[in-house]
């Protein structure tokens, strides 16, 4: 008989090339520091599986819970600098702590760490999935973190869930698999009397009434709204994500009915695409017209500046920008073809070919071209 998909975890047991976010609660011993005995039992596991040839992509947070022990604090930082401080310190010691792990197993691990510009950037986003590959090619497990000591606050990832959906895209991924010291969503607080684990998640909004505000762990970030971002990032692609706690990482390989298991709710899309659609930020806002929405999204047109009827952010040609239907919805997003004080003139201007002609003016080069956007 065919298991029903809440029980069905066979998608991240099967999975040939995996992603595994593990958090810094699950790394982490209560009174601060790294637990080597929880790091070592998550990278016997990955190992194994490694061995087994499934292509593994560890993401991994912990620097900063790492470089506490070295600097002498007794609690998170709250300030950047501090932060990038410890993370400077932990980082070290975190990966000589993995290298020593999965060596012990006869497995090769690889440093790689990204900031949120990296994954802004067509360039370093291209060059760092095609590192990634390399790596895997190489039988190498890439251990991936936030380049903590470079990020500023305007520009920071902070937990590192999103990023993991980043990768999952980066590497175009089978599955998603994120650890933390919950075994995953609950339809209220965990700490709270009552509440229940959700086995399956169909859509994230299916879930968007769970109250996900309670904080987590003393040294995770994230909490569970980042995990839920991640979700949806990564099964918009076409990616399964299991949510489950690191203790249970045996039983979530063995497809045992643990965790929140949250199916795809969309195909994987072009490389270009999953890029356009999750991974850059934008610039800006242009608010379009109905003809111009129609335009877009349903007959999949370049947008004119005749369509045009606000925009917002000072952007410039090459930048990424949101479109938006009258009411503000994004409907869209693309590469912006003018600088926002070029266009700001051209919004909704219309000249019918013969004033063209007259006045010789060139035609108006599109604001997105076709092949520059991308349909949410
Ligand atoms: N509805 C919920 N279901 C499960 N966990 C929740 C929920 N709301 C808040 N949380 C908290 O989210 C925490 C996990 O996030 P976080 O501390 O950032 O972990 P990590 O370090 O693994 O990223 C859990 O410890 C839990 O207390
Ligand atoms: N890059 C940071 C991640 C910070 C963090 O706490 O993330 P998470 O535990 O995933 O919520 C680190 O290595 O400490």
């Amino acid at each position: 008989m065919a298991k029903s998909p809440s029980l069905d975890r066979s998608v991240v047991r099967d999975a040939r090339r995996l992603v595994v976010k593990v958090g810094s609660s699950s790394l982490t011993a209560p009174q601060g520091g790294l637990d080597g005995f929880r790091l070592q039992a998550l990278a016997t596991t990955l190992a194994k599986r490694a061995l087994d040839g499934v292509e593994v992509v560890l993401v991994s947070s912990g620097a900063i819970a790492a470089g506490m022990g070295p600097l002498g604090l007794t609690r998170r930082p709250k300030d950047l600098a501090t932060q990038q401080a410890a993370a400077s310190a932990g980082q070290g010691v975190l990966m000589t702590a993995y290298t020593n792990a999965f060596t012990m197993h006869g497995v090769k691990v690889g440093q790689v760490l990204l900031t949120a510009d990296d994954m802004h950037r067509r360039s370093h986003y291209v060059n760092a999935s095609r590192t990634l590959e390399r790596l895997l090619e190489l039988e190498v497990v890439p251990i991936v973190n936030e380049n903590d000591t470079v990020a500023t606050d305007e520009i920071r990832f902070g937990d590192n869930d999103r990023l993991a959906a980043l990768v999952a895209h980066l590497v175009n991924a089978d599955a998603l698999l994120l650890l933390s010291d919950v075994d995953g969503l609950y339809d209220g607080h965990p700490s709270s009397a009552g509440t229940r684990r959700i086995p399956h998640v169909r859509t994230v909004e299916e879930v968007a009434h769970v109250d996900v505000s309670g904080g987590g762990s003393q040294l995770g970030t994230g909490g569970m709204a980042t995990k839920l971002t991640a979700a949806q990032m990564a099964t918009a692609e076409g990616i399964s994500v299991l949510l489950t706690s690191a203790d249970q990482m045996t039983a979530a390989f063995s497809g045992d009915d643990v965790g929140t298991l949250f199916t795809p709710t969309g195909v994987k899309s072009p490389a270009r695409r999953r890029w356009l659609a999750h991974a850059t930020s934008a610039a800006g806002r242009i608010v379009l017209d109905d003809g111009a929405v129609e335009a877009v999204v349903r007959r999949r047109t370049s947008l004119l500046p005749v369509g045009v009827t606000r925009i917002e952010g000072r952007f410039t040609a090459g930048d990424t920008v949101e479109l938006c239907a009258p009411d503000g919805h994004v409907v869209a997003r693309g590469l912006v073809g003018y600088d926002a004080a070029e266009l700001r003139p051209l919004v909704g201007r219309r000249l019918d070919r013969a004033a063209r002609l007259r006045t010789e003016a060139p035609a108006p080069r599109p604001v997105v071209r076709r092949d520059d956007l991308v349909v949410l």
